[in-house]
């Protein structure tokens, strides 16, 4: 297994390019099931979750192509032959279950394996399986699958969220396109992932209104056709980097980032004295002085700030002035980052979903062990910052949301290497 190893302590200065955003092309890559026409999505990130999802789609009978050293991916599922999504592959990837809601509009019948829980939280799909009942829909749940029936074709309907959830929407969302009459999304999620997925089915030909609030009206179209479109700049990984020369000091400019991703993020950049200054290549950031200021962050669905960069604050709030306490309100369990920074010399209290984070002086090197995929990057950062050197085992966590990492720091002055095969 490969591990990363980094010698911290040095500023960072460059620029970095941030990818199209993970989140974003999971969902857009279902969307091919929907049409016999081609779609083709560029700026993808080269990701083993985007892998994962292109061996999904294949094994449904769809063309999935990478071009352009992955950048572009060439989906067509003309003569789609399978509608089960299997246990083997399901089980890498909660994403998988957005095959579901796709499948049975075009097809009126999907078998997909439970996703089941994950490090982070249970994280059911009971939400995704709701709306499609409430589309006429029958649900057998049976032998860990969800078998899917709708033989006379899903029916508009109203579905109105108790809790907001992105996947739910999304799914809900796809299979509205060609269902018959209106459905009306009502607590949808307003992630920018979804205004891109919505352009995207737009693109192909669906009617939709409302993306980016929390209510989205879909007309259901008989068919959809081809499209071609651009995977949205991940704002998680924005996010990320960003926090880079926050925490080591320097100036890094995040090329393809803008203010709009990631407002309630940058908000607290700032109350924490790190400047960002919106640029024609990106965002540009750098601390405005000497130390971090502590501060409190609470996450929430979009706008509010994202849980995926939760983890990532938290590595930078370990050496702040002061104390911060995170509140993390979207997953029961997504402190595991919080007993590993502490072996870098951190002092963090959980208790529940609540983290006390009490600024050091300075971190230290450790061997360090990733539990999860954003986990992982948060060791990364806290170790450019720290004293001596840092060994992050389990990165297969990060390759699933991370591209070129080594490189992408290492540009920009990082003492950062990958160690194969360990
Ligand atoms: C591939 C992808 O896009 N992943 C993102 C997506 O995950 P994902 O779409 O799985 O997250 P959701 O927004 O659905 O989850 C939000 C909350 O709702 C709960 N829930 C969800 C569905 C359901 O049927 N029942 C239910 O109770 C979840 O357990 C969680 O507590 O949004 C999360 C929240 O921003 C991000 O952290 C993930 O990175
Ligand atoms: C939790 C994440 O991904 P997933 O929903 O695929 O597990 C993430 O991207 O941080």
């Amino acid at each position: 297994m490969d591990q990363i190893r980094i010698t911290g302590g040095r500023p960072l200065h460059g620029e970095i390019p941030i990818a199209g955003a993970k989140n974003a092309c999971l969902a857009l890559m279902p969307a091919t099931l929907l049409t016999d026409q081609p779609l083709t999505l560029t700026n993808a990130p080269r990701l083993s979750d985007i892998r994962t999802m292109t061996a999904l789609l294949q094994s449904l009978g769809a063309e999935v192509s990478g071009l352009h050293r992955g950048k572009v991916l060439a989906l067509s599922s003309h003569d789609l032959g399978g509608h089960r999504a299997d246990y083997e592959i399901v089980r890498k990837m909660r994403a998988s279950i957005l095959v579901l809601g796709p499948l049975l509009a075009r097809h009126g019948m999907a078998e997909v394996s439970l996703p089941g829980g994950c490090a982070i939280g249970a994280r059911p799909v009971d939400l995704h399986l709701r709306a499609l009942e409430a589309m006429g829909a029958e649900l057998d749940l049976r032998d860990g699958y969800v078998h899917a029936r709708a033989p006379g074709g899903l029916k508009g309907a109203v579905v109105d969220f108790p809790l907001v959830s992105v996947g739910a929407t999304e799914n809900a969302l796809m299979a509205a396109t060609l269902a018959k009459g209106t459905t009306v999304l009502k607590n949808a999620a307003r992630e920018p992932e979804i205004v891109d997925l919505a352009r995207c089915l737009r693109a192909m030909g669906a009617q939709i209104e409302g993306e980016g609030t929390d209510t989205i009206t879909i007309e259901g179209v008989t068919a959809l056709g081809g499209a071609t479109h651009r995977v949205v700049p991940d704002r998680i990984e924005l996010g990320t980097y960003m926090l880079a020369p926050a925490i080591t000091g320097g100036e890094v400019t995040c090329l393809g980032g803008s203010l709009d991703l990631v407002a309630a993020f940058a908000e607290k950049l700032d109350a924490a004295g790190i400047s960002v200054e919106e640029t024609e290549k990106g965002l540009k950031v750098a601390r405005r002085n000497g130390r971090v200021n502590a501060v409190d962050v609470a996450t929430a669905p979009f706008p509010g700030f994202p849980t995926d960069l939760q983890a990532q604050v938290m590595a930078l709030l370990c050496t702040a002035d002061g104390v911060s306490v995170l509140e993390e309100t979207i997953f029961e369990n997504r402190f595991m980052h919080a007993p590993e920074l502490v072996r870098m010399g951190a002092r963090i209290d959980v208790s529940g979903g609540t983290a006390k984070v009490t600024g050091v002086s300075r971190l230290k090197g450790a061997p360090v062990m990733a539990t999860d995929l954003r986990a992982s990057v948060s060791l990364i950062l806290a170790a450019l910052a720290a004293e001596g050197e840092t060994i992050v085992s389990r990165v297969y966590h990060l390759d699933r949301g991370y591209e070129k990492v080594e490189q992408k720091l290492g540009a920009c002055g990082a003492d950062i290497e990958r160690v194969s095969g360990l």
